[in-house]
């Protein structure tokens, strides 16, 4: 799940500052829980010129004073990477960039299924070199290729319409994108089943005029002072300009099914998406899941003493259900705020090693005490394993394990990195099994109906959500069974980590050869502008520019 973000501001002046940079800086820190990977800004300045710093990391360790300094123009693109293509290497973190036609800077959320095709279709029908192994520059490339057909020197909304248009039957799966196009404004779209979340929102220029945001989540409007959020629908595409707007419905209508998942874990709770609050949302999954606990807990003959928590995640829904059951809340896990989101993290043991150095438990809260943890939801089952053990270790007498989302036995395929259905704990598992598996007395999953009415109770206007890692049903079509396996083979955790493990070898070679200090195995941060391979982008380092475009739009 990765965030996007960009940035137009009406103000002449911007051109000639870091304004747009720095702001969209602060924004992609508020969209970090959506991908912890690599951070990348790229803002175009006048005569249309790119300016970028991208790297892997953090947003805090991408974007230093220097950097933002250097990132001039009045409007920009940025992205937090959580990869579920390609691999971690600096030149698959995003905005990627072509130059032709008329300068393109794009930057992607989801996750494609029809990769093979796109590849093929690129290299053999229109000559496009692809650099990476990263869906999103596959993206790019078609829709720069859809542009290319106009022949046009200057092209107008219509013809940006059109490639869109063009690239949603052409692309299968998962993308909420925003793209720039030099000297001319901002482009967004949303697949025609909507599974990714994007918006807009508007404020009033500094010097008159209306400043544009577009972003994965509203919790970025209040922040940066902008007002009127509105969801970009499924199947959607927005040109803007300092001029203008325009909205046009460019896919033929398809069920609307945004990713429920959204409001289990990924998205912040003080986000709105698609009318509803995922605040509101978790509540509602707290509620639900204390009825279903009451019932789960008299069958068991157990009587709990205190619901804790599992930070960070999973504190609104616990908190509600806590209050439900008539029962003492606590926070008996402490979280160490230095530690990002364990789930997004490349490798299993990486993310073991996390959940333990992020959450501490404080005896006096579990010592001889039944204890119910409350996680949104239990995925590879690697926190609540640690926690349970944790629990015991400091004294609980039993530990129920409650989970805000149903079990989840199958892969996603647009945009979180599960990939392997072997990896998921409750795969060809019971509920009884699980609990085994984990060493808790008792496992109490929500019902996936409960979850569905916890959400649409806020917005009945959705019909459908993608509940894909529950039923194992896929909204886009073009998943099957060798789909799945190739995915699998692809991108399980080993595959993964032997691939992390080259990169590694690849930057050691690098850093020998140019006497570098080298950094140890869990941190590529710092090296990454060592790679040496570029994606889709000609720009050599942070701080570039690119690009020769005036103002190259016309009728
Ligand atoms: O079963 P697992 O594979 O461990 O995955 C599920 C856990 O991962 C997530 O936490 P994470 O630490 O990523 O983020 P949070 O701090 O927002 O809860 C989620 O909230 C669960 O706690
Ligand atoms: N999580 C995402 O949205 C990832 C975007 C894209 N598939 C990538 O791997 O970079
Ligand atoms: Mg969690």
């Amino acid at each position: 799940m990765c965030g996007i973000l960009g940035l137009l501001l009406h103000d002449p002046l911007a051109t000639q500052t870091a304004l747009a940079g720095s702001e969209i800086c602060e924004g992609l820190s508020l969209l970090q829980h959506r991908g912890q990977d690599a951070a990348g800004i790229v803002t175009c300045g006048s005569h249309g010129r790119f300016y970028q710093v991208k790297a892997n990391g953090m947003v805090r360790d991408v974007f230093d004073a220097q950097g933002l300094a250097g990132l001039k123009g009045w409007m920009g693109v940025g992205h937090v990477r959580y990869p579920t293509a390609g691999s971690s290497a600096h030149a698959e973190a995003q905005p990627f960039y072509v130059n032709s036609p008329y300068g393109i800077v794009f930057a992607h959320n989801g996750n494609l299924i029809n990769i093979p095709n796109l590849r093929q279709f690129l290299d053999a029908d229109a000559h496009r070199h692809i650099n990476t192994d990263s869906d999103s520059e596959l993206l790019l490339n078609i829709l720069a290729n859809n542009l290319q057909k106009t022949g046009k020197i200057r092209i107008n909304e219509e013809d940006i319409f059109t490639a869109i248009g063009d690239l949603m039957s052409q692309c299968v799966g998962a993308y909420a994108c925003v793209g720039m196009l030099a000297g001319f404004g901002l482009i967004a779209f949303r697949d025609p089943n909507g599974i990714r979340p994007v918006g807009m929102a508007t404020r009033a220029g500094a010097r008159g005029g209306t400043d544009y945001l577009v972003a994965s989540e509203s919790v970025v409007v209040g922040a940066l002072g902008f007002k009127h959020w509105e969801d970009i629908q499924a199947g959607e595409a927005v040109i803007i300009t300092r001029q203008k707007v325009w909205r046009r419905q460019v896919a033929p209508p398809r069920m609307f099914t945004p990713d429920i998942f959204e409001y289990v874990y990924f998205a912040r709770p003080d986000s709105t998406l698609d009318g509803i609050s995922v605040y509101r949302s978790r509540m509602a999954m707290g509620e639900a899941l204390g009825e279903t606990a009451q019932r789960e807990l008299k069958k068991a003959g157990l009587e709990v003493d205190v619901v804790i928590p599992v930070p960070d995640t999973s504190r609104v829904a616990a908190l509600q259900l806590a209050q439900h059951l008539g029962l003492p809340y606590r926070e008996g896990f402490v979280k160490n705020r230095y530690v990002g989101r364990t789930f997004i993290m490349p490798g299993q043991s990486q993310r073991r090693k996390n959940v333990r150095r992020k959450l501490n438990a404080m005896p006096m809260e579990f010592a001889g005490k039944v204890v119910m943890l409350v996680d949104d939801s239990i995925v590879r089952g690697t926190t609540s394993e640690e926690i349970v053990q944790m629990a015991k270790d400091v004294g609980a007498k039993k530990v129920v394990f409650a989970s805000c989302a149903p079990p989840i036995r199958y892969s996603n395929v647009y945009g979180i990195d599960m990939p392997s259905p072997h990896e998921l704990v409750a795969h060809n598992r019971t509920t009884e099994e699980v609990a085994q598996h984990i060493g808790a007395d008792l496992v109490i999953y929500q019902t996936l109906e409960d979850l569905v009415w916890s959400c649409r109770q806020f917005n009945p206007r959705i019909e459908h959500f993608d509940c894909s890692v529950f039923t194992g049903e896929y909204v886009t079509g073009g998943v099957d069974e060798r789909y799945l396996e190739h995915l699998e083979k692809l991108r399980n955790d080993k595959a993964k980590l032997k691939k992390r493990l080259s990169m590694m070898e690849e930057m050691e070679v690098l850093a020998d050869s140019c006497n570098g200090p080298m950094n140890g195995a869990d941190s590529l941060i710092g090296l990454s502008n060592h790679s040496p391979q570029i994606g889709a982008t000609a720009m050599p380092s942070p701080n570039d520019t690119v690009g020769l475009h005036n103002s190259w739009f016309g009728s």
